[in-house]
């Protein structure tokens, strides 16, 4: 068999933001795969652990030959077996031995490394001849929270999604061209900026939440109207990171402004209409199914509202969400869950049940381009990964590979 496994090399090697990551090659009878793990600052709590105790100088001197030495004669096609194998040799529930960046990191490996051994992209081989659809992106333009410093907004993402754009080239340029105005508009506000950026590459203001939100919508259309195309607001407000648990509360930092469940389900409905937001991620604590399940069903039906600390790609958790009404989207990131048949599988239970999934970057990456192949292959409508910076366009710049390759491409069909 061509994707018979020969070898497994893991690496340290740098993430984005200056920390050590794994990177893992395959080897096969006729073929190679490469992929690295990236890494989250505002995780979820139920997410699988990244790494041993011993980080990654552990995995390479005390994990790498098992599994290396387990996983060669396998046929690197067979993924679900590999993972399979992975969460033996790991054996906890949350990936604590080994890691779930290792056991992502091996898992996206060997997938590459099936296609290539038989000659065929990633997207190809993992989603098959038929896939057509590009996703679009949410690009992210200003940062806030803790991917910011002090002085900036709380809402830790304000994205922006070219819903009018007709081909993926159309979309990240004009997402690029509003990060550009976005600059502008900031310096005419704010004294005190510098240019710096957040993990993410969006721009990092010194203002309050709701002067970020109005230049955001400003951007959209002053840019929109000049591209001739609709550009719309949307948010990752990743509200865990500003829930107060013994208060009860939603602390807004830099506005003073404490809000409950309750006020901030009023809060976030009132942005949604002000400014048509088309899509808002994560509005509540993590464990705040009733603010979803109360939000959306309020507004669910003009928005996307997506959850990711909450689900963390669990589709057991996923499953207990949709139960009680709670989001009507769901954020993808395959380390959160440690593999891709974990991953896939969660993919088809949101599908079945109308969740908008959304294969997303996490805020400390590398040039690995694997997730672009993912929202292709596994026809996600949507995929978060910046809008700037080497470690973002890498995965931008191979959608427009992408649908270079593809005979007859199409923008994925959205919701609203
Ligand atoms: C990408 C995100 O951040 P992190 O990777 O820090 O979880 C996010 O919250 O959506
Ligand atoms: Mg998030």
């Amino acid at each position: 068999m061509d994707s018979i496994i020969e070898d497994v090399r893991v690496r340290k090697i740098l993430d984005s933001r200056g920390n050590p990551t794994v990177e893992v090659d395959i080897l096969t009878w006729n073929g190679f795969g490469r992929a690295a793990a990236p890494s989250g600052a505002s995780t979820g709590s139920r997410e699988v652990v990244s790494f041993p105790q011993g980080g990654v100088d552990q995995i390479i001197s005390e994990v790498e030959d098992v599994i290396s030495s387990e996983l060669i004669g396998m046929a690197a096609e067979d993924i679900s077996d590999i993972d399979y194998v992975l969460k033996e040799i790991d054996g906890t529930d949350n990936m604590s031995s080994i890691g779930g960046n290792t056991t992502v990191a091996v898992s996206m490996a060997a997938a590459k490394a099936a296609a290539n051994s038989y000659n065929l992209p990633l997207y190809r081989f993992l989603g098959g001849n038929m896939v057509n659809k590009l996703p679009y992106p949410l690009g992210n333009m200003m940062n806030g929270g803790e991917h910011a410093g002090p002085n900036a907004p709380d809402i830790q993402e304000f994205l922006v999604v070219p819903v009018g754009a007709s081909n993926i080239s159309e979309a990240v340029f004009a997402n690029s061209a509003i990060h550009k105005r976005l600059k502008e508009l900031i310096q005419s506000k704010d004294s005190n900026f510098t240019g710096g950026k957040g993990d993410e590459g969006g721009w990092i203001p010194n203002i309050s939440n709701d002067n970020a939100l109005d230049i955001q919508s400003q951007a959209c259309e002053e840019v929109g109207d000049e591209l001739g195309i609709t550009i719309k607001p949307s948010l990752d407000l990743a509200a865990s990171e500003f829930w107060d648990k013994d208060e009860n509360k939603y602390v807004y930092a830099q506005d003073g402004i404490s809000r409950d469940s309750g006020e901030q389900v009023e809060y976030v409905k009132d942005i949604i209409d002000t400014y048509g937001m088309f899509y808002i991620e994560d509005p509540f604590d993590e464990k705040d199914f009733d603010g979803f399940s109360e939000l959306t069903s309020a507004v669910g039906d003009k928005c996307i509202i997506c959850g990711d600390d909450i689900f963390v790609t669990n589709k057991e958790i996923l499953a207990e969400g949709i139960e009680k009404g709670a989001a009507n989207g769901l954020i993808i990131k395959p380390n959160q869950i440690g593999s891709l048949t974990e991953t896939y599988k969660t993919v088809q239970l949101a599908k079945e049940n109308n969740y908008v999934p959304v294969v997303s970057h996490r805020s400390g990456e590398t040039t690995d381009e694997t997730i672009a192949h993912l929202a292709v292959a596994l026809g996600t409508p949507l995929i978060k990964t910046g809008a700037i910076s080497g470690e973002r366009i890498a995965k931008l710049n191979e959608l427009i590979r992408i649908e270079e390759e593809l005979p007859d491409p199409e923008m994925a069909d959205l919701k609203f």
